[in-house]
């Protein structure tokens, strides 16, 4: 299905220790991670806190395992904060990763972003200004060039309870940002729990798609979130995610659509759930199969 070579299979660690909601996972080692990703047939992996920051180190841990770094996620406050506080903090971060050979960074807006916070998810959902969105635009713009000084390209990660969640949002972040800069990342997961149908974002926005996050969802947990207005953090531990082929999305269209495209680069499965009621390697496991199965990846 897919070209020789064009596709790398990587997971998240947050299956295993959860960076937004420390109490899960807590227990779980770096070492347990990346042995536990390796042993799923996974060869890349994003970054979590419990990863060295030491970038020998952690070379040293990921090729003991056959893993590489795909990318990581940055948190850009480009509408509420100084332009330069989110460049300094950005640089370091393109540093950290261009250092161990990565050429896509995630980023997402967390200006006015609600995914930490103890509000419902759907109703506390952030709406740009026109103002926040020139902010939006000017800064991303910044970022893509300064990836560009690496070789490397800036991912824009659409997100639940932020001010880029929707598909009109996203259209419009598309349509604003210069191609050269900006590129996207598709989150089948995210783009589901916000009530969006995947394969138009996907079939839209397809030259400029440049890393995929592979998540399903559980559809009746997010009829929960809605109804009980739930917060984000509360959707994931209650188990609104899950990994691909476990839950409620149709993932033959988003791999047949990918496969006919020009896309080549990095899956990622970022499944997060409570580990103590999802194993994580068991999960793992399970996307590998599901993947295999459904792409001969
Ligand atoms: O890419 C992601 C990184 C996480 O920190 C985030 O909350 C998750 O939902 C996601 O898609
Ligand atoms: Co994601």
């Amino acid at each position: 299905m897919f070209k020789e070579n064009t596709i790398r299979l990587g997971i998240a660690p947050i299956a295993w220790t959860n960076d937004d909601l420390p109490e899960l996972g807590g227990e779980n080692t770096f070492e347990q991670c990346v042995s536990e990703m390796a042993l799923a047939g996974f060869t890349g992996s994003e970054v979590g806190n419990k990863y060295p920051r030491d970038t020998e180190v952690l070379k040293k841990a990921l090729s003991l395992r056959g893993l590489q770094i795909a990318s990581a996620w940055f948190s850009a406050f480009l509408t509420t904060k100084p332009l330069e506080e989110t460049v300094e903090a950005f640089i370091e971060h393109r540093d950290f990763l261009h250092a161990m050979g990565a050429k896509v960074i995630v980023v997402s807006e967390q200006g006015k972003s609600v995914q930490g916070q103890a509000v419902p998810v759907y109703k506390a959902k952030p709406v740009f200004t026109e103002e926040e969105w020139k902010l939006l635009v000017a800064g991303l713009h910044r970022l893509g060039e300064l990836a560009a000084e690496k070789d490397m390209t800036i991912v824009f990660h659409h997100h639940m309870g932020t001010g880029v969640q929707t598909t009109a949002e996203i259209d419009k972040l598309m349509e604003l940002t210069d191609p050269n800069l900006v590129s996207l990342l598709f989150d089948t997961g995210h783009l589901v729990f916000s009530g969006e149908d995947p394969i138009p974002v996907l079939k839209k926005h397809l030259p400029r798609i440049k890393h995929v996050h592979l998540k399903d969802i559980r559809p009746e947990v997010v009829a929960r979130v809605k109804e009980e207005d739930l917060s984000f953090l509360q959707a994931v531990k209650a188990g609104a995610f899950t990994v691909p082929g476990d839950g409620s999305i149709e993932f033959d269209e988003v791999f047949t659509t990918l496969a006919a495209s020009d896309y080549t680069g990095w899956f990622v499965v970022e499944a997060e759930q409570d580990p103590a009621l999802a194993n994580p390697l068991e999960y793992a496991m399970k996307a590998r199969r599901y993947i295999g199965e459904k792409t001969g990846l």
